[in-house]
């Protein structure tokens, strides 16, 4: 489970001061997938990098498993699985190379980063790509060594930066069967999009963020009864106060 309370985050610029998260609460509960929905700089990636311990936040609070991310981010980092908005795969690996570099880092015995790789790659459909180098992998098979190397140590949490970003039609359905597993094996995932169908297809929990805040926050027929809205689109239009955002 994760929960962020009340965070906040501004960063100094030449020309002034953003404040990109501006008191963000919401909890992320195992066993569902939790969408962080908005539009183009809502806020979105700030605060999910303050949840995985890539940055700290100005005030409030990070808790994973009931671990303080403040008090101990390595604690925090051993049940997180991360695909950053920047995959940062190693270009001269191979993708079952970064796979097991990320499992020798957490520690992880050869036989058991072995069977990790064997499992994700089944899972990610992996099996054509995982013995080569990922020097010009395509998007798509980019995303998916990021992600198999975020999930080698089996975390119970898991939060994926923008994860069908990219992806064709197959790989995007692909990758929600995925999550969806993810979320059936009674973990806690939270991802972030600026387009509302995917939110829409995948999330058990939506929450609503703009301008720093968390305007809604709900399942998806809750978002429609509180805005009175016959569909989602038109409740996160009233959400958000405009339809920046929607032309995905
Ligand atoms: N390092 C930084 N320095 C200055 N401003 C920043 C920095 N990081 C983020 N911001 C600003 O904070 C705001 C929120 O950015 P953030 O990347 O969190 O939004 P987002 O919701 O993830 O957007 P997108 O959907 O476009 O990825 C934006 O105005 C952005 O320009």
């Amino acid at each position: 489970m994760i929960t962020a309370q009340q965070l906040h985050k501004a960063f100094k610029t030449k020309t002034g001061t953003v404040k990109a998260v501006d008191g963000v609460d919401f909890v992320a509960e195992d066993g569902r997938i939790t969408g962080l929905l908005g539009p183009n700089g809502a806020g979105k990636t700030t605060t999910l990098r303050m949840l995985y311990t890539l940055m700290k936040p100005d005030s409030g609070r990070v808790l994973v498993d009931g671990i303080d991310a403040a008090q101990d981010p390595a604690a925090v980092r051993r049940v997180l699985g991360v695909l950053p908005d920047a995959r940062g795969v190693y270009k001269r690996l191979t993708a079952r190379e970064n796979i097991r570099y990320f499992g020798e880092l957490h520690g992880l015995s050869k036989a058991e980063i072995h069977e990790r790789a064997r499992v994700l790659s089944e899972q990610l459909d992996m099996g054509e790509i995982l013995d080569r180098q990922t020097e010009g992998f395509s998007q798509g098979q980019r995303t998916k060594t990021a992600i198999a190397r975020a999930l080698v140590h089996d975390p119970r949490n898991v939060i994926l930066d923008e994860p069908t970003n990219g992806l064709d039609v197959m790989t995007t359905r692909a990758m929600r069967e995925f999550l969806f597993k993810l979320r059936d094996d009674g973990r806690c995932v939270i991802f972030s999009s600026h387009i509302m169908q995917e939110v829409a297809a995948l999330c058990d929990r939506i929450v609503i963020i703009a301008k720093g805040r968390v305007v809604a926050d709900g399942t998806a027929d809750e978002l429609r009864e509180r805005f009175g809205k016959p569909n989602l689109e038109d409740a996160f239009v009233s959400a958000i106060g405009s339809e920046e955002g929607l032309l995905a």
